[in-house]
């Protein structure tokens, strides 16, 4: 299953600056010659790929980005300051198209691969280099190029990092909602009707996990009920399980009991997706009173022997789900480090 994330961004190089025209003028040389120095040539544009980020979500608030220009040169043959670079850093996995030629200019694969999307503008010749045999005293110049300008379209192929599970109606939809800064459209999915809502959390700047809604996980999906088993091979590939539950279902059943119904499809599905850590969130708190709801929260809990981390939440009414996202996101940074001091010890 493919997911992807995509943006459209501009690239404008910087112009070059412009030659200047100018003559020597100094005591006692009446005649002085040309002397206008060259433009400094515009800063060019490249996009460089970061280990370190994982999705395009900060691309939702800048999409213009713009080198510096080249200084026009001077009197006494001086040439302008070159305008600065810009750098433009995205996830290691992007691919960057020209939207214009619907052309891939480069894939980036690999941490600080760079790829220049916008050449700067070369600088103007200034008039002394136009001094000939004919003409002493030339007046000629020319101006800076101007920089290239591209529309591009970024694209990451994301790998949701949480999964969040639950019964038909717990809230999934609506918490992704809540906490979600943008939602990747979802690509090459046979089942156009039914495929997971995908969301990219962002709970500081850089810094954003992908999180996953597995529809249809209902008990049976593990023999091959509906569609449960397509998404359970998807959440097989995430690092954290969010589980949620409504603190009193609507048809009456025992919370305790959905929570158990949708252990026993991940175990009869692979033993080892209970290894994954799963996170319970008590869900649609505003429906009880304060009280009531954490002393529910605390018999559903203590029924299931529950000994991992548990929340009590409100989707809807965003209560208690940004913390659950920074401490998700702290795990996340958390397993991140583990995995790469194991990788260094080997
Ligand atoms: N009162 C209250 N209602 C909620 C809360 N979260 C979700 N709901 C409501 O519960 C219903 C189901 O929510 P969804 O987010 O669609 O649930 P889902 O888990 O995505 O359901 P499926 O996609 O059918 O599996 C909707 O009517 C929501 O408005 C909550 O925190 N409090
Ligand atoms: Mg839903």
């Amino acid at each position: 299953m493919k997911l992807v994330d995509e943006v459209e961004i501009t690239v404008t190089a910087g112009k070059g600056g412009n030659g200047c025209v100018g003559f020597r003028r100094e005591k006692f040389i009446p005649l002085g010659g040309p002397d206008g120095g060259d433009g400094g040539d515009g800063g060019s544009v490249w996009i460089q790929a970061d280990e370190n980020l994982n999705t395009l979500v900060d691309f939702r608030h800048q999409t213009m980005f713009r080198a510096q220009r080249g200084e026009g040169g001077m009197g006494r043959q001086m040439y302008g300051k070159g305008g600065d670079d810009l750098v433009i850093v995205v996830p290691v996995g992007t691919v960057v198209h020209n939207v214009t030629t619907d052309e891939v200019i480069g894939d980036l694969t690999a941490h600080e691969q760079r790829l220049l999307v916008a050449r700067g503008g070369k600088g103007g010749l200034g008039n002394m280099h136009f001094k000939s045999s004919t003409n002493r005293s030339p007046r000629q110049s020319t101006p800076g190029e101007e920089g290239e300008e591209r529309t591009l379209r970024l694209e990451l192929k994301l790998l949701a990092d949480v999964g969040l599970l639950g019964f038909p109606n717990a809230g999934k939809s609506t918490l992704i909602r809540a906490v979600s800064a943008a939602t990747p459209k979802v690509a090459d999915y046979p089942f156009t009707t039914l495929y997971p809502n995908l969301g990219v959390v962002s709970v500081e700047p850089a810094r954003s996990f992908v999180i996953a809604d597995i529809p249809g996980l209902i008990e049976g999906a593990a023999d091959g009920a509906g569609l449960g088993a397509l998404f359970l091979r998807h959440i097989q590939r995430t690092r954290l399980l969010l589980h949620l539950v409504e603190i009193q279902p609507l048809d009456g059943t025992d919370p305790v009991e959905q929570v158990r119904a949708i252990e026993r499809e991940l175990e009869k599905f692979d033993t080892g997706l209970l290894d994954k850590p799963r996170w319970l969130l008590i869900n649609k708190a505003d429906t009880l009173l304060p009280d009531e709801a954490e002393a529910e929260a605390a018999r559903i809990v203590a029924t299931l022997g529950w000994n991992g981390p548990w929340f009590l939440v409100s989707g809807l009414a965003h209560d208690g789900t940004r913390e659950v996202m920074l401490k998700v996101q702290a795990a996340l940074d958390e397993l991140d480090r583990s995995e790469r001091e194991a990788a260094d010890a080997l």
